[in-house]
């Protein structure tokens, strides 16, 4: 399964430009082999919080229709990264999944908010667990960047059967050391592949990671970027999840049976 990436640096509070950029950098790096795309946490709007309910009384939906376009234009599938929508009263950070027939396959909603980023103050956490969606054939997932922390939601998508786990994300580069370990030991005690897309730049203060990549089941890094804003291309082989399973079976030798219900 081909698989392209995209690291950008994004315009808080315009979605109008970040629709531009990504259709953009798309038809430059576009090929007929591809399979998924993956777009980072809230490229829409970036953290423009103090203004977010006023945007998403326009956008929301609209970027989600583009995603759709965008999608049955390119003949792809997407992880759309995720959108600030407001629902009557409350902004969800919302990560879309489209099929390359502009269908929206699954939306999840981030669950935990961010104290650090004064999240709570401006959105609603998901109120749903988290599922397992199909592209391709292929079972997956998506989690939104501060998820990224709570290996408890990552099992449980494991224990669905997944075989890739998506993360979008607005990391910051204060942390970096966080999020490129806890990146390879999801991949390495879930034994499946871990595909990231996190923006880059410095945007209200705030320098961005970057260092988007993709980890394979073992925890070797297929590809990884740095700060630049550009592209990852890999293959995925799903083979490669079953024969680490065997090799080290742990999901077998687990005993939840004695485990504490956390
Ligand atoms: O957990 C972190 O350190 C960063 C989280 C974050 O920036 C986010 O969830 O948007």
């Amino acid at each position: 399964m081909n698989y392209l990436v995209f690291q950008m640096e994004l315009e808080v509070g315009k979605p109008e430009e970040n629709r531009r950029i990504i259709e953009s950098w798309l038809e430059a790096n576009y090929s007929d082999d591809l399979d998924v795309i993956v777009l980072p946490e809230m490229w829409s709007t970036g953290y423009a919080l103090e203004e977010l309910r006023e945007i998403c009384k326009v956008d929301g939906n609209q970027s989600i229709e583009f995603l759709q376009s965008l999608a049955k234009k390119f003949n792809v599938n997407l992880i759309g990264g995720s959108i600030a929508v407001l629902e009557g009263k409350d902004i969800y950070n919302r990560a879309v999944v489209v099929n390359r027939m502009g269908e929206i396959v699954h939306v999840y909603d981030k669950m935990h908010l961010v104290p650090m980023l004064n999240e709570p103050k401006f959105l609603t956490g998901g109120h749903n667990q988290v599922e397992v969606f199909e592209l391709e054939g292929v079972k997956m997932g998506v989690i939104i960047c501060y998820d990224l922390r709570f290996p408890e939601i990552i099992r449980d998508l494991a224990l669905q059967g997944i075989q890739v786990l998506h993360i979008v994300a607005e990391w910051p580069l204060a942390r970096e050391t966080h999020w490129n370990t806890l990146i390879r030991a999801r991949a390495i005690e879930n034994q499946m592949y871990v595909v990231s897309s996190n923006v880059t730049g410095i945007k209200l203060g705030v320098v961005f990671a970057g260092c988007s990549q993709i980890v394979d089941p073992w925890g070797d890094i297929v590809q990884k970027l740095d700060q630049e804003v550009g592209e990852i291309r890999a293959t995925l082989d799903f083979e490669k999840v079953l024969q680490i399973r065997r090799e080290v079976p742990i999901f077998e030798t687990r005993v939840p049976e004695k485990y504490r219900k956390l």
